[in-house]
Formats: structure tokens, sequence, C-alpha cells
């Protein structure tokens, strides 16, 4: 493949400029007449402004604290897309499109938790350079985190209540997810439309064992159900993974959303969404 490239007056290359010959083709690379770039189609210009320090001087591990949490922000949309998805497959039945949206998060999941690796790279005396200017803000004012709990099951509307500086589109967000059925109970729907009553707590164990029992013929539903619990465990790894975290850069210091800090994260490790799921495995 060979290329050339045509100067304007300035001496860079012109804007449908950059050509070049492949398997006797002619291709073109570069803006050809304002057409979609990879910056302007990635809205480059704008993400990259995004990334605004609070310290003065900037505190060098700043940019990596704000890009860490900016990247989760942006793999919690497209969990939420995800999960809103296989959620709506369930309630019209397309079991292999559910599993299948699932198993994407549960990849994305794994990768979150790996980011912290990248964050522990900064030292407790490092954060301590910034920290103070962070209060009163802090993950707990993450919507996006809350809408994926409720959307996975965990709806607690106290969580609302207790957030401060929500706008009301964030505050409509939150009531939306509220309002909506979680995955658990597509997941019911899927259980009714193969055969089982879900109305009581032993009609859902009796449902439960038996596609458990027969995966022959309930293998779209039980690999649902596995996928499901695949979710469950990924959060708790996540939380588990986020508080040894926080011990590690603040010790037992309160956080600056106003709770205990690492004590009030380890008080939330035992939460599962899909607790008929767990309680199942003692049976098999
Ligand atoms: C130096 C790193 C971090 C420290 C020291 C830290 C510390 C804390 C603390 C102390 C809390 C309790 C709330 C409070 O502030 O009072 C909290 C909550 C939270 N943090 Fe972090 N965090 C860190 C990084 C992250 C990252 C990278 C994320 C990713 C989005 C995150 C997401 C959250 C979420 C979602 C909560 C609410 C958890 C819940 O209510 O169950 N944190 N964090
Ligand atoms: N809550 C943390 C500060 C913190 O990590 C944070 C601050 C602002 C925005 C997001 C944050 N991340 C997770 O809590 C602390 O108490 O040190």
């Amino acid at each position: 493949m060979s290329s050339q490239s045509e100067k304007n007056d300035e001496g860079r290359p012109s804007a449908d400029a950059v050509t070049g010959r492949w398997d006797g083709v002619d291709v073109h690379f570069g803006e050809e007449g304002g057409r979609l770039t990879y910056g302007s189609y990635l809205r480059l210009p704008q993400l990259l402004d995004q990334q605004r320090l609070e310290s003065d001087p900037p505190a060098h591990d700043e940019l990596l604290f704000i890009t860490i949490h900016q990247v989760y922000e942006l793999w919690f949309k497209q969990v939420l897309h995800e999960m809103t998805a296989s959620r709506d497959a369930m309630l019209s039945g397309e079991l292999w499109l559910a599993q299948h949206l699932l198993r994407r998060v549960h990849t994305i999941e794994r990768t979150l938790t790996q980011q912290v690796d990248i964050l522990e790279t900064m030292t407790p005396q490092d954060f301590g350079e910034f920290r103070h200017r962070l209060s009163p803000a802090s993950g707990f004012q993450s919507v996006q985190f809350r809408e994926i709990e409720f959307l996975s099951g965990a709806k607690d509307p106290s969580f609302v209540k207790r957030f401060r500086g929500l706008s009301d589109l964030e505050r409509a967000r939150l009531d939306q997810r509220l309002e909506e059925p979680t995955l658990w109970d597509a997941f019911l729907v899927v259980l009714e439309a193969a055969g089982f009553a879900t109305a009581t707590e032993d009609d859902l164990r009796t449902g439960l064992s038996a596609v458990a029992r027969d995966r022959a013929q309930y293998g779209a539903v039980w690999e649902l159900a596995e996928a499901l619990l695949q979710h469950d465990e990924l959060a708790a790894a996540w939380r588990a993974r986020h508080v040894v975290m926080v011990e590690r850069m603040i010790g037992t210091k309160p956080g600056t959303g106003g709770s205990s800090g690492a004590g009030y994260l380890r008080s939330r490790l035992d939460l599962r969404y899909y607790p008929h799921l767990w309680h199942l495995r003692t049976s098999l």
C-alpha cells in the first residue's frame, strides 16, 4: 500500500487529501469535506474536556481519580442499557437473548472490579492531597449505581430520600426505576410462562427445584437463573473489593459523603439481589 498527501497553504494535509491505493482501489482517509471523523463521531473534543481538577495547585493523581470514575459511569450506562433490554427480553419470552445480554453485563462487571487495581496505584498520601476538596461529594451520590441496584431487584426508596443534590431529571430516573419491573420480576414471569406458580415462597421453592432437577426440559430457564446468580455474585465481589480499597486508602475515617466510611460499606456486604437462588443451593 502506498500513500501520498496533498498539503494546503498551512502545510497540513487538506481536508480530503490523505489518499492511498490498496489492492488497486483508491482509498481516502480524513475528513473528506466535513464528513464523519473518528473524533467527531466519538465527540472527543467534548469528552476529553470533561476532566476538571478541584485541587489548586493541581494534585498529580486527581486526573486518575476523575478518569476512573468517569469510566465507571460510562460502563454503568452500558450496564443499564443491557439490563433493561434483558429484562424486556424476559418479559417477552426471549430467553436466549435475555441470558446473552446478561453475559455481556458479567464481562463489564469483571472489568469494573479489576479497575480497582488501577486506582490502588494511588497512595493514601497522594489521595490526601486532594481528598479534602471532595466533601460532601461521594460515590454514594452515583445515580446510575443506584439505578443498577433498583433494576437488579434491590429497590430501597430510602436511598432516594437520602440523596443530596439530585437534579429533577435524576430524581425522575430513580422514581421510574422504583416503579418499573426488576430483573427478578421479569424472571418470575418466565417461571410462570414455564408453568410454575410463583405466588408464595413455597410455590417459588417448588418451581426453582423442579427447574434445577430437570435441566433437559428447563435448560433455558436454568441458564437464565444462573446468569442472574452470576450478576449477583459479581456485584457482591465489587462491594467487597471497594471496601478493602477504602480501608487501604482512608482506614476508619468517616466518608466524604457523611457516612461512617468502611463501617457503612461493610454493612452492605451481605446484600444479595436473589436470595431465593442462593437458598436453592442448600437443597441441591
Ligand atoms: C480512593 C478511592 C475511594 C474511596 C476512598 C471511596 C470511599 C467511599 C466511602 C467512604 C463511601 C461511603 C459513603 C461516604 O462517602 O460516606 C463510598 C461509597 C461509594 N463509593 Fe466509593 N470510594 C472510592 C472509589 C470509588 C470508585 C472508583 C467508585 C466507582 C464508581 C466508587 C463508588 C462508590 C459507590 C457507588 C458508593 C455507594 C455504595 C453504597 O451505598 O453501597 N467509589 N466510597
Ligand atoms: N467517599 C470517598 C471520596 C470518594 O471516593 C469520592 C468522592 C467524590 C466522588 C466520588 C468518590 N468515589 C467514591 O466514593 C472518601 O471518603 O474518601
